[in-house]
């Protein structure tokens, strides 16, 4: 039984078949009479549409959008082919239909016709009518003759509403290459002469530097100055030739950049001309500041200028945190009758102690500075974060506290008119050094330079040159080597370069200070080669002691982070090793500059896993390097140690746990 019910009201002749039959007749005749007056509805369009689409074809000239509506009209075509052949077979069927009932029937078909090119859809709607009539078959044909001729004026009418000019396109452009143009002072350096043991120059031939200097040279055995030194040394003269309180014809001098290979020498070059320069000084006051980033790179600097300046009333103070704050003002000034005096000549800083000073030392004046040498230029780029440049600008064109003791006016410098040039201004020349520096003109506008004059010995930078990689010299006694290696025979590699082929005294450079303190731990395990490590987890004065027993040949292999990758001079280093592949170009060029300096030679070593190896080339191969070459390690040349390191391995995971849990407590 049915749950529900429907009631429908079916009709009164419901069950009458003559009443179906009429029924029958009166829709047909209804429905002839619907294609009749749709008949004369799409000739009366069709006949419009076809005046207007004329009217606008010759207006529209254009190529690209006769293709378009042709495109339409291809694609009309084609839909009116799929009609025909449905209006076949629905004929088809229609006459079966009409054999067994005989009655007629119309069907309605739609078709849809996609037309991507003008990306919408266009249904065409066909009426069907039996083939069995041949008046009512042409008619049919007709009718669809004339939708398919409608269908085409309304493609071809939208096809030139719709034709526009899409800006921006999405065709693919081959950009052009942007060609790089440097200004005129980086991509015409001064020449260094690369090779340094042809090009190298008798002490005594470059004019200028006074005996005592000259005598100091030869007691530290510098009997003639590397190419650097040569260009380098008579420029900065050059700048003082008119005392400290002008430049040359009066003007200010211009600031001098200087981009030579690790090793080459940059030290003397900017030590020498400062200290010959600064010999002449009545008045003690801080005339040259030289800023290093780091203070082994300080301590070194310091030490040169120590050497040069003994004997001499010159005086050299170092502020990089080694002592404590307050010894460091003691050693800058002194107050005598309640005025602060100079203690100092020359100071030798790292960035942080140095703003330190500026802020909170009242006696530190840098009222008389004439020299501002900044070593390691491009790092100390990276780190203006601290913007340890402009507090010393500031420091410098801040008047004193007491205007009637200062005789000198020293005011920012602006244009130079007759007025900004009567009264003496002592000017501040910048002296930039480095192995890597820069050329992106954006960075080394932090530096607000003067006319700068650059001494270069990368000759590839040329005004034309389309390089947009900066390109490096690499020390000439250098040999490169890659050592393709696995995670796990990486550290066998390094102990069989140390104990069997004896590749020492040697530098190991790792990428993390975690890296270099486990490395180090599985050395010392292992055994059979005096090992240490140097990070940021040793205190200064321990670092200080590891740089100089690995200097004294006691400590052979020091494996190290990039604490010791830049600036630090040990003549010993035969090698280089990079257990860690380095990321960056200029990383790569520091660590390998660690040997073959002063014209020795030297080799370097990089460790590339297989993943690593592409990239790593190509990097150091951009950057001018003249070759580098595989060292193959034969793996039965690592069997005799195998089993002596998976013991070390298992030593070392406990040596860890201990480390870790005594750090806990
Ligand atoms: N004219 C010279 N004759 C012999 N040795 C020299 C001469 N000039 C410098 N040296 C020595 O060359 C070594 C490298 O010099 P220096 O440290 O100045 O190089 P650098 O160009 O500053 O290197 P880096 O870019 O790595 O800092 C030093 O040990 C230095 O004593």
């Amino acid at each position: 039984m049915a749950l529900f019910m429907i009631n429908r009201y079916l009709g009164e002749e419901e069950d009458s078949e003559s009443s179906r039959e009429s029924r029958s007749r009166a829709l047909l005749a209804k429905l002839q009479e619907q294609v009749k007056a749709r008949e004369q509805q799409s000739v009366s369009n069709t006949a419009d549409e076809d005046e207007d689409h004329q009217g606008e074809k010759e207006q529209k000239k254009r190529k690209r959008e006769r293709q378009e509506t042709e495109g339409v009209q291809r694609k009309a075509k084609k839909s009116e082919n799929v009609k025909k052949t449905n209006l076949d077979n629905e004929a088809a069927s229609s006459t079966k239909k009409k054999k067994k009932h005989k009655t007629l029937s119309n069907e309605n078909e739609s078709v849809n016709t996609g037309n991507n090119d003008l990306d919408h859809e266009k249904s065409v709607e066909i009426t069907v009518t039996s083939e069995s009539d041949p008046e009512e078959s042409k008619k049919t044909e007709k009718s669809v003759d004339l939708q398919i001729g409608q269908f085409q004026a309304e493609a071809e009418t939208n096809t030139s509403q719709t034709a526009f000019h899409i800006l921006g396109g999405f065709k693919e452009k081959t950009v052009q290459k942007v060609r790089r143009v440097l200004p005129q002072w980086l991509a015409q350096p001064d020449v260094i002469q690369r090779d340094m043991k042809n090009n190298l120059i008798p002490i005594s031939q470059v004019p200028g530097i006074c005996p005592t200097l000259l005598k100091k040279l030869q007691a530290n055995g510098i009997q003639s100055f590397f190419p650097v030194q040569a260009e380098v040394i008579p420029a900065v003269l050059d700048s003082v030739s008119s005392g400290l309180l002008l430049g040359p014809g009066g003007y200010r001098p211009r600031d001098i950049c200087v981009s030579a290979p690790t090793g080459s020498g940059k030290t003397l070059a900017f030590v020498i001309p400062v200290v010959q320069a600064l010999s002449k000084r009545v008045v003690r006051e801080i005339r040259a500041l030289a800023v290093l980033p780091t203070k082994e790179l300080a301590q070194q600097v310091s030490k040169v200028f120590s050497s040069y300046t003994e004997g001499s009333s010159l005086k050299v103070v170092m502020i990089a945190g080694q002592k404590s704050f307050a010894a460091e003002r003691a050693a800058l000034s002194e107050n005598r009758g309640g005025v602060s005096h100079s203690l100092a000549d020359i100071v030798v800083a790292t960035p942080g102690r140095l703003v330190d000073h500026i802020n909170k030392n009242n006696n530190f004046s840098l009222h008389h500075l004439r020299f501002l040498i900044i070593d390691e230029a491009d790092r100390m780029i990276d780190g203006m974060h601290q913007s340890w440049l402009s507090q010393v600008t500031k420091a410098v064109y801040r008047s004193p506290v007491d205007t009637q003791t200062s005789f000198f006016r020293r005011i920012v410098p602006g244009p130079i008119t007759v007025a900004s040039l009567s009264p003496p201004q002592i000017p501040l020349q910048k002296l930039l050094f480095s192995a890597t520096l820069t050329q992106n003109p954006e960075k080394l506008q932090l530096l607000d330079l003067h006319q700068p004059r650059l001494f270069s010995s990368t000759h590839s930078c040329s005004e034309t040159s389309t390089q947009s990689q900066d390109t490096f010299n690499f020390p000439q006694g250098l040999s490169e080597y890659y050592v393709s290696c696995t995670l796990s025979n990486k550290p066998l590699i390094i102990l069989h370069f140390l104990l069997r082929l004896k590749f020492s005294p040697a530098l190991c450079f790792t990428n993390s200070r975690e890296g270099a303190h486990r490395l180090y731990l599985l050395v010392k395990l292992f055994g059979g080669v005096e090992v240490a490590e140097f990070s940021s987890r040793l205190s200064p004065s321990e670092r200080q002691k590891t740089l100089k027993d690995f200097e004294q040949g006691k400590i052979p292999l020091l494996i190290s982070t990039d604490a010791a990758a830049r600036g630090i001079d040990i003549n010993s280093v035969k090698c280089v090793i990079n257990y860690d592949a380095p990321q960056y170009i200029r990383t790569y060029i520091h660590r390998v500059g660690r040997t073959a300096r002063a014209g020795k030679a030297g080799s370097a070593f990089t460790f590339l896993l297989k993943v690593q190896e592409t990239r790593f080339l190509k990097m150091v191969s951009d950057a001018g390097s003249p070759g580098i070459k595989r060292q193959l390690v034969q793996p039965e040349s690592l069997k005799g140690m195998e089993a002596r390191y998976e013991q070390t391995l298992a030593e070392l995971g406990k040596a860890v746990k201990e480390e870790k849990a005594r750090k806990r407590f």
